[in-house]
């Protein structure tokens, strides 16, 4: 065991069965054979599987250190909240040990840990108590904990009647003032409204600035890339990538694209009366192969269109688009302010970004090329096929402290006047 890991997992392996009747039998089975000192090398910790039986998860090894976040991101389905509840205890792994030094903070499934008929207030209590908290302890802190549910007179009505966004007000709140040393969220940030988001975020970061360690799964890839600093991507059960956050989430949605995407996009399309012009490569330099390679925030950039066209095209304008790696939003655009003649036959546009105010992420590059004044698109690239990647890194040692006070996504260029 790595002495710096609060959480080391070791060849975890978690197996389902598609047949609830059988799944019951084989956990009878298990049990007796578990109980069985004879047998006990033959229990369910073996690498076959049963009829119906199938790999929720399946070898999985990675370490987490203190403060460290870790980012669990996969398709619906591919293992994240198994492997959360495993961590967190609730299911026995099939194979594999994990290690945890320290208490566990979960915010599981909505709901779990919380008795219904309990009042919010009250629920606070049992949760702490079975934390070890004795009553004075709880005391001290119970006026804090409500107060970041923000829930205010609901805290004394019964949980069976708090919507899913208080539910996780609670959950959160109460997961995250006890102390842990590790936190597993799941998803649940997802079902609070955006001021709770904030708060969620703005705690986990102060968490993890004062030492604490989180396991995040999210769909959100603002989420994750406010709070998480490395990234694990499953696929039906296994690593797919690890890495850091950003490069996970520029995996995950490479992926989704199911073509490689690199940081020159090639259209092969041919020329055609229907379309006199085809934009070939879209690059972003500095690059020396096709390979994804980061580049690194506020350096010089050019963004280099190779076209192909059949005639001369004359007005005519180009632009190329920045959008967040979910393809969510436009961040900011590089629109030609002056006309250009293009020639026939191949040639390029250059656009140069004398400092990429980019913040470290995974970013999408889109382009078109236009009539000046009609603005009718006459080619573009990155809409109908893949965009171009853009990964972009940051050395975040200096700006550690200011960021984790606020979430960037850009840096501008800004020049301050100090009157006497
Ligand atoms: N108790 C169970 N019995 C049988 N199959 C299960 C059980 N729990 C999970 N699975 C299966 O294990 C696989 C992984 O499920 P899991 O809930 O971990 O996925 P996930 O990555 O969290 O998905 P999502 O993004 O939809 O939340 C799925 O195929 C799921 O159907």
């Amino acid at each position: 065991m790595n002495t710096n890991s609060i959480l080391t997992v070791d060849k975890l392996s978690k197996k389902f069965s598609t047949s609830f009747r059988r799944s019951l039998w084989y956990g009878v089975q298990d049990i007796a054979k578990d109980l069985n000192p004879y047998q006990r090398q033959a229990t369910n910790q073996t690498g076959h599987l049963r009829k119906t039986e199938f790999w929720g998860l399946q070898n999985i090894s990675f370490s987490l250190h203190r403060g460290e976040s870790l980012a669990i991101i996969g398709d619906n389905g591919a293992g994240k909240s198994t492997l959360l509840k495993l961590l967190n205890g609730l299911i026995k792994p099939d194979g594999g040990q994990i290690r945890i030094r320290g208490q566990v903070g979960a915010l599981i499934e909505l709901g779990i840990g919380l008795d219904p008929v309990l009042s919010g207030r009250e629920n606070i209590y049992v949760r702490a108590a079975l934390l070890g908290l004795s009553r004075r302890q709880v005391d001290a802190l119970i006026e804090q904990i409500i107060d970041f549910t923000g829930l205010g007179d609901a805290i004394h009505m019964p949980v069976q009647f708090y919507s899913s966004g208080m539910t996780a007000r609670l959950a959160y709140a109460v997961a995250a003032h006890l102390n842990p040393d590790i936190l597993l969220v799941d998803e649940v940030l997802a079902v609070g409204d955006l001021d709770f988001q904030r708060k969620c975020l703005k705690h986990m970061q102060s968490y993890l600035t004062a030492g604490g360690s989180i396991v995040l799964v999210s769909h959100v890839p603002y989420h994750i890339q406010a709070v998480c600093q490395r990234g694990l991507l499953l696929e039906k059960g296994t690593i797919k990538f690890a890495g850091t956050a950003s490069e996970t989430l520029d995996r995950y949605f490479a992926q989704q694209y199911q073509q490689a995407m690199t940081i020159e996009q090639r259209d092969q399309a041919s020329l055609s009366p229907d379309r006199p012009m085809v934009i070939r490569h879209l690059t972003i330099q500095p690059t020396q192969s096709a390979a994804l390679v980061a580049i690194q925030s506020g350096s010089d950039v050019r963004v280099r269109l190779s076209y192909e066209s059949m005639t001369v095209h004359d007005n005519m304008g180009w632009a190329f688009f920045i959008w967040t790696g979910d393809g969510a939003t436009c961040i900011t655009g590089g629109i030609s302010t002056a006309p250009v003649t293009l020639k026939a036959g191949e040639h390029s546009l250059t656009c140069r970004l004398p400092r990429l105010p980019l913040t470290a992420g995974a970013y999408q590059v889109k382009a078109a090329v236009f009539g000046f004044d009609s603005l009718q698109v006459l080619a573009h690239l990155g809409w109908e096929n893949a965009p171009v990647r853009l990964l972009v890194e940051e050395d975040v040692s200096t700006l550690k402290n200011l960021q984790s006070m606020a979430q960037q996504l850009i840096t501008i260029d800004v020049e301050w006047t100090h009157e006497a």
